[in-house]
């Protein structure tokens, strides 16, 4: 079966998406897209045989040829268009966050449970990255002994100098070591600490950049995200975990160290479509494979709830400089298979 998908939100992912699903992927094809922006819509749906412009989300939701669903748009968006997917019975790919608030997540996951059917898989590429899964192994298989700590740095070249705010460096970057930490360790986030060191002048007088985030986890394990926006010379993602008896950490990503003239040196990759290209495709055809069959895969409505609801702890210790408790609603059994 060829998964027939609708992409809403066309700009830098959902573009990358619909290359990987057209050019690299197996068992799908895009037949409509549908941006705010018609212009954008119509010169992406020209570079793909035979898609349809839709001037909303919602009619091509609606759309009888659509069988999945793509959601790219700004994350104040999501909502509305995962509700309306649910309702249509219709599998939906929501890249992350789930959505800005724990509220709207909430309405979410009622709108799943509601219907009895899992439909809903979050953008959390991360899990499908091999390093990160390597370091993952060595946690499981006791390789490091019990762990202890989790040091992460998350480095973007630079971000836009207006509409990216300090409450963003949470909710559109953070929120993927958040969801990464719950899935490293299989255990909740208990408390959030934000740290404000000094700023960098190289982002816009708003930003406060970098920030330091402190997430303590259930059974102590301590993690520290370093989030610094606008570090300049590449997208570089690091994470090291320490255990009892050894350490696991994501290797270098460059594809040669070269080494000449008494250095050594390899590229930093340029941003995240670099970075993480691999596991957006494993992530997307694993979408796409469930779809075909029936079935659901990937990151659920849950773990989007459950990281919103971190977020909002971050963005409360952010606002009041203090530690911030965490506190979930009891998860239905609906996602116990996750
Ligand atoms: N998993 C990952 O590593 C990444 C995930 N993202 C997520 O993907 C989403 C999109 O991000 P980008 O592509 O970077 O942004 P973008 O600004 O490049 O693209 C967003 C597109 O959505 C359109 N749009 C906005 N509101 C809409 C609405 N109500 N209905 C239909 N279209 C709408 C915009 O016109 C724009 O074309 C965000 O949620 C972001 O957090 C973005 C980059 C990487
Ligand atoms: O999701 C992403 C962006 O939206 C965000 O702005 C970046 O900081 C992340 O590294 C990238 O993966």
């Amino acid at each position: 079966m060829t998964v027939r998908v609708g992409v809403i939100g066309v700009g830098m992912i959902g573009q990358d998406h619909i290359r990987r699903l057209t050019h690299v992927l197996s068992g799908s094809q895009v037949v409509a897209v549908t941006d705010v922006d018609p212009t954008r819509a119509q010169e992406v749906a020209d570079g793909l045989q035979g898609a349809r412009v839709h001037a909303t989300g919602q009619e091509l939701i609606r759309d009888d040829d659509v069988d999945a669903v793509l959601v790219a748009s700004w994350g104040a968006t999501h909502e509305e268009y995962v509700l309306a997917a649910i309702e249509a019975g219709k599998p939906v790919f929501c890249e992350k966050p789930l959505a800005t608030t724990e509220e709207a997540c909430q309405r979410i996951l009622d709108a799943e449970v509601a219907s009895g059917r899992r439909l809903v898989m979050v953008g959390f590429m991360r899990r499908y990255d091999a390093s990160y899964q390597g370091v993952k192994s060595a946690v499981d298989d006791g390789a490091i002994g019990t762990p202890l700590l989790m040091h992460c740095a998350h480095r973007n070249p630079s971000v836009p100098p207006y509409g990216f705010t300090t409450e963003m460096m949470i909710t559109d970057s953070a929120i993927h070591e958040i969801d990464l930490v719950r899935w490293m360790f299989g255990e909740e986030v208990v408390a959030a600490t934000v740290l404000k060191p000094r700023r960098s002048s190289k982002g816009s007088d708003d930003l406060h950049d970098p920030l330091i985030v402190l997430l303590e986890m259930g059974s102590g394990v301590l993690v520290d995200v370093e989030l610094s926006l606008n570090i300049g010379y590449g997208y570089d993602i690091r994470g090291e975990v320490v255990g009892e008896s050894g350490t696991a950490s994501l290797a270098e990503t460059a594809a040669a160290m070269v080494k000449s003239d008494g250095r050594f040196s390899g590229g930093v990759p340029a941003d995240w479509r670099e970075r993480f290209i691999r596991a957006y495709d494993v992530e997307l055809q694993d979408w796409i494979d469930a779809v075909a069959t029936g079935g659901f895969t990937g990151p659920s409505a849950w773990d989007g709830y459950a990281a919103a609801v971190v977020s909002d702890a971050c963005l409360e210790a952010l606002r009041t400089g203090t530690r911030t408790v965490v506190s979930q609603r009891e998860r239905p059994d609906f996602y116990t298979k996750s």
